[in-house]
C-alpha cells in the first residue's frame, strides 16, 4: 500500500484520540540537504532540478506549512519525505507512523467509501471494529456519513477529497503529510478541516500542509517557502499578506 510508512504500531483503542499531547521539542521528521533532479527519458531531453539542498524539521504536535509556486518542488519534497520517491542526495529521518494525503488521489473508483476504508484499514493492520469506529468518527467530523455506501467515482470532488483525507487519517498516524488537502472543500468543510487539525495537533500529531497558497498564517507554527529549490523560513511580516498573483 503506497501511502504509509510504518515504523511502529500506534493505533489507539479510542477512535478520536487517546494520545498524549505532543512535545514540540521532539522531532518526528528531519530532512537534511535533500536533492532531486528528474532525468529525461529522451537522449537529448531536458533534466529538471527540483530540489537542491532542501532542509526542514517537523516536531510533534506542530502544524508546519510549505508554500511555493507551481512547479517549485512541493510535491517532490513531500513524496521524498513520505518515502515513495527516491532522492538523489541528503537524508530523511522519520519517527512513528506516517499518513499521506497525496495531491493525486489513489482511490479505486469501483469501491464504495466503506469498502475503501476497509481495504486501507486492513493494509494498516487495523481490525474490523477499529476501522468501523474510526470511519464513523471521520465521516461524522467531515460530514460524509450519507455517502458511506456510495462508489468513489460517484462522489463529488469535495467528498472525494474528504475520503482521500480520511484514508490518511484512518490509522491515527503520528505525522500527517497533506498535499493541497483542502482543494474542493466548501467553506464549512474548510472550517471543519481546521477544527480537525487543531484537535489532531492537541493529540500530539504533527501535520505538514503543502499548498501554493496559505491564507491563515496564525494557525501554523512555522511556514517554509520553497524557492530556488531550497526551503527558507517565511518571515513573519511576509506571512501576513498573500503571495502576489494568487
Ligand atoms: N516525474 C517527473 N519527471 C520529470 N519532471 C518532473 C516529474 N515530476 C515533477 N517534475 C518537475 O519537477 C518540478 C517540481 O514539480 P512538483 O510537482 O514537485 O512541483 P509542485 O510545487 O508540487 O507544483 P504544483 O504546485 O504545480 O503542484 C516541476 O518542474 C515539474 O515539472
Amino acid at each position: 500500500m503506497p501511502n504509509i510508512q510504518k515504523t511502529k504500531t500506534s493505533i489507539d483503542a479510542v477512535p478520536d484520540g487517546g494520545k498524549e499531547s505532543g512535545n514540540k521539542d521532539e522531532w518526528v521528521i528531519r530532512g537534511t540537504d535533500i536533492e532531486k533532479t528528474y532525468d529525461s527519458w529522451l537522449p537529448f531531453g531536458r533534466t529538471v532540478e527540483a530540489l537542491d539542498g532542501a532542509s526542514l524539521t517537523v516536531n510533534e504536535a506542530e502544524l508546519v506549512g510549505i508554500v511555493g509556486g507551481n512547479g517549485s518542488g512541493k510535491s517532490t519534497l513531500m513524496e521524498i519525505l513520505v518515502g515513495v520517491l527516491e532522492r538523489d542526495g541528503g537524508t530523511v529521518e522519520r519517527r512513528g507512523t506516517v499518513g499521506w494525503c497525496p495531491q493525486e488521489t489513489l482511490l479505486y473508483d469501483r469501491l464504495t467509501v466503506r469498502e475503501t476504508m476497509g481495504l486501507f484499514g486492513r493494509g494498516y493492520g487495523m481490525d474490523r471494529d477499529e476501522i468501523a469506529d474510526r470511519l464513523g468518527w471521520l465521516a461524522d467530523k467531515l460530514g460524509y456519513e450519507e455517502y458511506l455506501d456510495t462508489r468513489i467515482d460517484h462522489l463529488s470532488g469535495g467528498n472525494h477529497q474528504k475520503v482521500n483525507l480520511s484514508v490518511a487519517l484512518l490509522h491515527q498516524p503520528d505525522v500527517l503529510l497533506l498535499d493541497e488537502p483542502y482543494t474542493g472543500f466548501d467553506w464549512e468543510t474548510y472550517q471543519t478541516f481546521w477544527d480537525l487539525t487543531d484537535e489532531l495537533a492537541k493529540q500530539g500529531i504533527a501535520i505538514v500542509i503543502i499548498s501554493h497558497f496559505v491564507e491563515e498564517h496564525d494557525r501554523f507554527d512555522r511556514i517554509y517557502e520553497l524557492q530556488d529549490h531550497r526551503l527558507a523560513l517565511q518571515e513573519p511580516e511576509k506571512q501576513a499578506v498573500p503571495a502576489e498573483g494568487v
